[in-house]
């Protein structure tokens, strides 16, 4: 700003200078202080006192669901807090959260331009960019009806219903082959580390057509970077929020901008591989198909929201790493509660054999054949909420919400952990009671109350891969469940403290499992 009036004091006193330039500031600050003006009718936002500099950041603590829940006890659903400079209105409460993402969706659908954000997927992800309404819609759009094509696609085996059903039963199979051949030879078995691999190779299967061997060390050393990302992509990294830090060395910052550097040239190869072999009359997958619209959309002259070439391919990089990440999460969470909780181990390995049998592999039409199952999984999204909150979302316009005025462009933290916990929705909301969404006889799930879990966000930027990922849950579970019996090791506890990030895991531990069925796996 002083910059800019230089040129216009040249001709000035150095005291008519000066003054002029305590006149310009003055003025920033009169605009500045109108901006921020409440309109009438409207009331400030509540929250703590922010420290100069830091704001509230100590405050945050190294478990922010559980700081800003307790916050949200005093100040209410709407409340402001600042992080560094930056004010960020954090969202709790079930009635809340849907009036501001469904029924006001439009104006909190934004995303904020964090740093961190900005080299996810080279600064293109769908998920965590910065696009406009129309781009990212377009984009997600897209997305979705990529997904979805593949996933009810024809499989090659009549056995299954569609390809998504193939992919989940054979990765599972698999796995549980994996899984013994880890007992036999080192006597216990890492969850995350197993799951991991099998469930890329779901998303695999879709986004490239391909599948990778448990040991092949390219995908282990991709899909082993999740943790390192999810810490610094959680809501509240520092980096995004103090400047300064930018400029200071973090070896945290310099290891995600590793991470995304090779996660990128992953998906870059095989893209490159694709467009190399595309054929229009043969879309193979997800790749295929949205190389195929950049080709349409090239004839197309009336395509009235302009996308590169390279966002639209760069789509499969976010399909791929939310894809991957998640569900293994709840998969290896599923286990833990498994071996946490014994008897209901036991409960859901009865309902499959009376219900499914242990000679068949279970499919997803078995879904209605066991509620009990079902109820865990919901159990286990809102018990474990191991995505405390969703990706930050940023206001589009000046709006209000509950009566308190937001402004344009503030980052907005939703709380989905608060919700999964809150003694107003959930009776006991700290024990693991898969029960509560059963029926009282115990045959059916009681929808409304599954319903109030929020795992996968909620209306304009809710997950487009809920649908796989509810599937893929269930697939797994049902084959783990059927086939193995899973334990602590000897003399071992189970430790189901999460780890805070934007996916929250538990600690990296080596289980025991042993074959149920009668035939050996
Ligand atoms: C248990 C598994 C999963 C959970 C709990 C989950 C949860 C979420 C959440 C909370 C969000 C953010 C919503 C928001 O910002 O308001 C999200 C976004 C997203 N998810 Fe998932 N997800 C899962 C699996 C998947 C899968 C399997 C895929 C793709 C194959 C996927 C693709 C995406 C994408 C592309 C977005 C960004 C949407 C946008 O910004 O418009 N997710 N997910």
């Amino acid at each position: 700003m002083a910059l800019m009036i230089l040129p216009l004091i040249g001709s000035l006193s150095i005291s008519e200078g000066l003054l002029a330039i305590a006149t310009m500031c003055l003025v920033y600050l009169f605009l500045k202080h109108f901006q921020n003006e409440i309109p009438k009718g409207l009331r400030r936002l509540p929250g703590p006192k922010p420290l100069p500099i830091i704001g509230n950041v100590l405050e945050l603590g190294s478990k922010p669901y559980l700081s800003l829940t307790a916050m949200s006890k005093r100040y209410g659903d709407v409340f402001q807090i600042q992080i560094g400079m930056r004010p960020v209105v954090v969202l709790s409460g079930n009635e809340t959260v849907r009036q501001a993402l469904i029924k006001q969706g439009d104006e909190f659908a934004g995303r904020p331009d964090l740093y961190s954000f900005s080299f996810v997927s080279d600064g293109k992800s769908l998920a965590f960019s910065t696009d406009k309404a129309g781009v990212w819609r377009a984009r997600r759009k897209l997305a979705y009806n990529a997904l979805r094509s593949f996933a009810t696609l024809e499989g090659t085996d009549p056995e299954y219903s569609c390809m998504l059903e193939e992919h989940i039963c054979k990765e599972a199979k698999y796995l549980i082959k994996q899984v013994n051949t880890a007992m036999k030879v080192e006597g216990g078995f890492d969850p995350f580390r197993n799951i991991v691999v099998s469930v890329a190779n779901v998303i695999c299967g879709m986004c490239f057509g391909r599948r990778y061997d448990h040991n092949d060390q390219e995908l282990l050393s991709i899909v082993n970077l999740s943790d390192e990302f999810s810490q610094v992509a959680g809501s509240g990294n520092l980096a995004d929020f103090i400047p300064l830090l930018r400029f200071l060395p973090s070896k945290t910052m310099k290891r995600f901008l590793e991470i995304n550097d090779r996660f990128y040239t992953f998906v870059q190869k095989i893209v490159s591989e694709h467009y190399a072999t595309y054929n229009k009359d043969n879309i193979r997958d997800i790749t295929d198909s949205l190389i195929d619209h950049c080709e349409d959309r090239k004839l197309d002259e009336n395509a009235n929201v302009q996308m590169s070439d390279e966002k639209i391919v760069g789509i499969v990089n976010d399909l791929f790493g939310a894809g991957f990440d998640t569900v293994t999460t709840a998969l290896s969470w599923g286990v833990m509660y498994l071996v946490a909780y014994p008897e209901i181990q036991e409960r859901l390995f009865q309902e499959l054999k009376d219900n499914v049998g242990l000679d068949r592999t279970p499919l997803l039409s078995d879904k209605a054949k066991l509620p009990q199952l079902e109820a865990f999984i919901l159990e286990l999204f809102r018990h474990a909420s191991f995505l405390p909150f969703t990706i930050p979302h940023c206001t589009s316009k000046d709006t209000s919400l509950n009566g308190y005025f937001i402004p344009e462009n503030t980052c907005i933290f939703i709380n989905q952990w608060q919700i999964n916990h809150d003694p107003e929705l959930w009776k006991d909301p700290s024990s693991f009671n898969p029960e509560r969404f059963l029926s009282a006889d115990g045959t059916e799930v009681n929808k409304s109350e599954g319903e109030k879990v929020v795992a996968f966000g909620l209306g304009r930027r809710r997950c487009i891969g809920e649908v796989i990922a509810r599937h893929e849950v269930f697939l797994f579970l049902a084959i783990f469940i059927q086939n193995l019996h899973f334990q602590t090791l000897p003399g071992e506890s189970v430790d189901m403290t999460p780890e805070y990030g934007l996916v929250m895991k538990h600690k990296r531990c080596h289980l025991r499992a042993t074959v149920r069925a009668s035939s050996e796996q």
